[in-house]
This record gives C-alpha cells, structure tokens and sequence, in this order.
C-alpha cells in the first residue's frame, strides 16, 4: 500500500473507495491513467461493511430454513431453531471482521494509489488530504477529481430521538448482541429488511413508517412483505409518524406515535432515508451547497446551480452521493462508464454519450434494479405503473399468480406470489417487471434484458421458458396479455 504523505499528481483523483471509487479507478487505469483514491475509512465502503454484505448475510440462513420448511420431507429435516451466534459469526466473515487488508491488496494489483485519510477539494483539480496523523498532503489531477463519497443514514427531526442513541442501519448490520425488542423508525428498504432479519434472530420487532411498507415497490408487493412480516409476528404501524422519543433510566426507550400508540424497545433503529456525504469536501468553493446531493449530467460532470459543468468540467460525480440509484450494481454501472470516458477523453477521443452508448448511463433512466431481500423478496425493474402512468406514458398492466405456475407449485407448498409486467402501448415493449415471492431475485434478469433490448413482446413468445421452472410466469403474463396486439 502506498500511503502518501508528500505532494503528488495522478491523472484521476477519486474521494471515496466505496465499491463505486474503486470501480471509476479500476476502469480509469485498465484504459492507461494512473489514479489516486482517497478514502477515511474502510476501503471497500458502506456496501462492504455495513450493508449490501453483512445485511444479506444477517438473512440468508432465515431464508434457507423458511426454504426447507416449505417442502415436508426438507423441513422434518430441520430440526432445531435458527442460532443467532452462528449467523452473527458468518455475518462476522462477509465483513472480513471489518478489516480492509483484503480490499487494500485488490487496489494494489489493480495499479490503484490508496491515500487514506479524509479528502477535501481545495482548488482546481485538487484534493487536500487530511490523514489519519493529522498531516495533510495535496493530491492533484491532471484530467479529473471524481466524488464518490457515497451517503450515510438521515436522522429525521423526531423529538428525544438524537438522545436515546439510536441505531443506524450501521450499528444494526453490525449487531453484537440481538435485541429482545427492536423498535423500527421507517418502512423502507432497510426497514423491511432489518425486520425480516431481527424477527428471524428472535427479537420482537414494531415498524413504524410514514408511508406503506416499500413505498417505492408496486403496491401488491408491499402488501405481500406486510403480510409475511405479520405473520412472523411484527407489529406494524403504517402511515403514522414517530413523534416522540425518551430512553428512561431502566434503558428501555419509549416511542410516541401520532396515533397515540406509545412502543417501548430496547433500540431503536432509524430507516428513514440517506443524506450525501457531501458536507465536508470544500464543495464551498465551488458556489455548491455542503451537505446537498450532487448534480451531475449524462457524463456524470458535477453541474453548478445554472446547470453547467463545474468550472470547465473536471469535477465528476458517481454513486449514492448523485442521487440516481441508491444501489451498489448502478454505482459500479455508472463508475464502469465514467472511468472508461476519462480514459477516452484522455486519448482525445470524444465519449460516446448517446442513449444506450458505451459511456452513457441509461440504465439509470429506464432499467434501475432492485432485489428487496425480504422474506418473500421483492425482485424490481424499470416504471412501476404508476410511474408509468405518471410520466404520462400509455401502458397495459399483466398480472399473473406466480402460485399458479407448476415450477413454483414445486418450488415450494403454499407458495405466494404474483408478478406484474408494465407495456409501452405505443412501441409494444416491456418497461417495467416486478415480482414478489419466495426466491423471485432471479427472474428479475431476464426482465431486465427484455427493458434494456426493447424486445418486442411478439419476440418474446418465441423466448421460451423451460418446463417447470418458475419462469414460466413469462408464458402466463403473455398469454393474459393475448398473441394478437
Ligand atoms: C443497510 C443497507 C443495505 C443495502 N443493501 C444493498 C443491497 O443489497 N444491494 C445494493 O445494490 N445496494 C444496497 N445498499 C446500497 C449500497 O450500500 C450503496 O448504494 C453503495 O454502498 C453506494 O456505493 P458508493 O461507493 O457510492 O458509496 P459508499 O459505499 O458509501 O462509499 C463511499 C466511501 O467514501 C468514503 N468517504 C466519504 N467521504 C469521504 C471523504 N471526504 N474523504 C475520503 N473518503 C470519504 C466513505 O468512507 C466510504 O468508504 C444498501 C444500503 C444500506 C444502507
Ligand atoms: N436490497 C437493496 O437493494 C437495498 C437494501 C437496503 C437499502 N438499499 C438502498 O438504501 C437506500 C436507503 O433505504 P432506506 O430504507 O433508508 O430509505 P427509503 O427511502 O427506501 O425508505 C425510507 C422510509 O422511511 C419512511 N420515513 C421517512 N421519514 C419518516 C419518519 N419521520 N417517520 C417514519 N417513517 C419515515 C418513509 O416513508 C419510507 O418508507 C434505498 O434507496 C435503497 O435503494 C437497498
């Protein structure tokens, strides 16, 4: 590991080694730059250590059991309870024990400078380092200085709650000791989550969220998580906010709702939404406001409240800190085109920026992804129908009981499920596909070839699902949408 503590410059500069930082510069020297990242923390970032990672590791063995449960033999199979230590302890591994060594070698095979320590744009092209001594060293770019800072958790205004130190989805993934209750501020993704996890780990979970559960997720998907979360015994409190919060002297934290409800916790853990981390990286100085989620174009150039590049267009932006899609896969996507159109600027050539072009991002427009890992998962891609219908496209809507398809009769006893295709009228192609049901996150790809090819849906009866699997769901979304459009 080089650890630079004298004046240096690289071709790229990049501030955050999340798997998006790490992605631009892996991209940016595979095209002949050199580059620099610079990061405060763990290398690897949020995803590695306190989220993507630990949090499915936290679900997987619950879901391996509910798995075998649902077939006789497989579940008279399972004898015992699910045992936290053990899913901690795995847990416990995915995350290297929160130990980056392993990331910090992949940088240095990959050609990659590691400055550590915290980063701030000090002037054109130039990154001011504050190591963890508290010496500061600046970093300069030749071409380009990329923000890849990511976001952390949003704690909302509720009164007493900065004062009973609640959890963040950081102290949740990184749980030590399961609490017996666990009250849930937000309804999210991370909220439905983490009460699918703790709830398996034995705590008696109260969600309590603005909104219905998954507000972003086609409605009948929310509601099948609603139910399954039920009947696993959490207690639900929708479309009510959290307005009061106090620890008392026994530990136990009261929360008051606006119905009137009064929840006691042990802990309490707040899901309500990601702010930037934006607020101390001298964005000052470039006329942008600290602690605001960044703008940027379709070349992912960081763009001034008139909406024109930053001073002449060095500064770029990617990932969680953009705002475009909060997920790791769109951060990387996003890094994979930006690294690779520094590289090609930086040969005099001209990106290639145009819709679906090698340096575009359009992904990010029409075919976002999302897997939901609750039990049974939410599996997403493209506009929901109200999206669609909200951006005033003309659609048809197909839905299909995914439990009536004979690969999910054998999948599972009992299975419950159901997805959903959204259609553009007008050119007769796929933009939108949920599913919800049990093990749903891998039909999710062929939907998103289906968004991102614009296949016509008169190709797509000659794609012919195999028999009997559970994408056979595709036959029967077709033939209730009917052959003759
Ligand atoms: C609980 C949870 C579960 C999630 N699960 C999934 C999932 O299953 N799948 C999925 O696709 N997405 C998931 N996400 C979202 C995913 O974690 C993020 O989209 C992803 O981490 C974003 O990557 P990033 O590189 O932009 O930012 P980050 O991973 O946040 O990395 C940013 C890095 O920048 C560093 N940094 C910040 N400021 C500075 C500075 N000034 N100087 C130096 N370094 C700095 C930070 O220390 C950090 O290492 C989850 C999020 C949460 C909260
Ligand atoms: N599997 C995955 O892909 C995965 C997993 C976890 C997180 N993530 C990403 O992380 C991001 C953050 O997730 P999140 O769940 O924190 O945010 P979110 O925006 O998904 O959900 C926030 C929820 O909190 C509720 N809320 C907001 N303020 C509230 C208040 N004061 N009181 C009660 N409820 C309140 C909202 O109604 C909403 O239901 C998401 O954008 C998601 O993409 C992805």
């Amino acid at each position: 590991m080089t650890d630079i503590h004298q004046e240096s410059t690289f071709d790229v500069v990049i501030i955050g080694a999340g798997p998006v930082g790490e992605n631009v510069a892996d991209r940016a020297v595979q095209g002949g730059l050199s580059a620099a990242i610079v990061e405060r923390e763990l290398v690897g970032g949020e995803c590695s250590y306190w989220a993507c990672m630990p949090t499915k590791a936290l679900l997987r063995d619950a879901a391996a059991i509910r798995a075998a449960r649902a077939l006789p033999a497989a579940g008279q199979a399972v004898i015992g309870e699910l045992d936290p230590a053990a899913v901690l302890a795995r847990r416990d591994r995915f995350t290297s024990n929160w130990d980056d060594s392993g990331q910090v070698d992949w940088l240095d095979q990959a050609g990659i400078t590691l400055v550590r320590g915290h980063g701030r744009i000090t002037g054109t092209r130039t990154v001011t380092v504050t190591h963890p001594d508290g010496a500061t060293t600046s970093v300069r770019a030749r071409h380009a200085v990329v923000i890849a800072t990511g976001s952390s958790a949003h704690l909302p205004p509720v009164p007493g709650l900065a004062d009973v130190a609640p959890w963040t989805s950081r102290e949740a993934a990184a749980v030590k000791e399961v609490p017996q209750r666990l009250a849930i501020i937000g309804g999210g993704v991370v909220g439905s989550e983490m009460a699918t996890a703790f709830s398996a780990l034995g705590s008696r979970v109260t969600l309590v969220s603005q909104t219905r559960l998954l507000p972003g997720v086609e409605p009948f998907a929310s509601e099948h998580v609603a139910t399954a979360l039920r009947t696993a015994g959490v207690s639900l409190h929708l479309g009510v906010d959290a307005t009061g919060a106090r620890r008392d002297d026994s530990g136990t934290v009261h929360l008051t709702l606006s119905d009137g409800t009064a929840v006691e916790a042990d802990e309490v853990l707040v899901a309500t939404g990601r702010t930037p981390n934006t607020k101390d990286l001298g964005l000052d100085h470039l006329g942008l406001t600290p602690g605001d989620w960044l703008a940027v174009d379709d070349a992912l150039a960081v763009l001034d409240d008139t909406g024109r590049p930053i001073d002449g267009g060095w500064l770029y932006a990617a990932g969680d800190v953009t705002k475009r899609a909060l997920l790791t896969h769109h951060g990387k996507y996003q890094a994979r085109a930006l690294g690779d159109a520094l590289a090609a600027r930086a040969r005099g050539e001209n990106p290639d920026l145009g819709t679906w072009g090698r340096h575009a991002v359009t992904a990010d427009e029409s075919a976002v992804t999302q897997v939901i890992f609750t039990d049974p998962e939410v599996a997403a891609v493209g506009l929901s129908a109200e999206a669609a219908i909200a951006a005033g496209r003309k659609v048809r809507v197909v839905d299909h009981d995914l439990g009536a398809v004979a690969g999910a009769a054998l999948h599972a006893d009992d299975y419950r499920g159901q997805a959903r295709m959204v259609i553009d009228d007008n050119s007769n192609t796929l933009i939108g596909f949920t599913a919800v049901g049990p093990d749903v996150s891998e039909l999710l790809h062929a939907a998103t070839v289906a968004i991102t090819g614009e296949v016509p849906l008169d190709r797509l009866w000659h794609a012919v699902p195999a028999y009997p699997t559970i994408s056979e769901i595709w036959l029967r979304l077709l033939e209730t949408d009917g052959r003759d459009r």
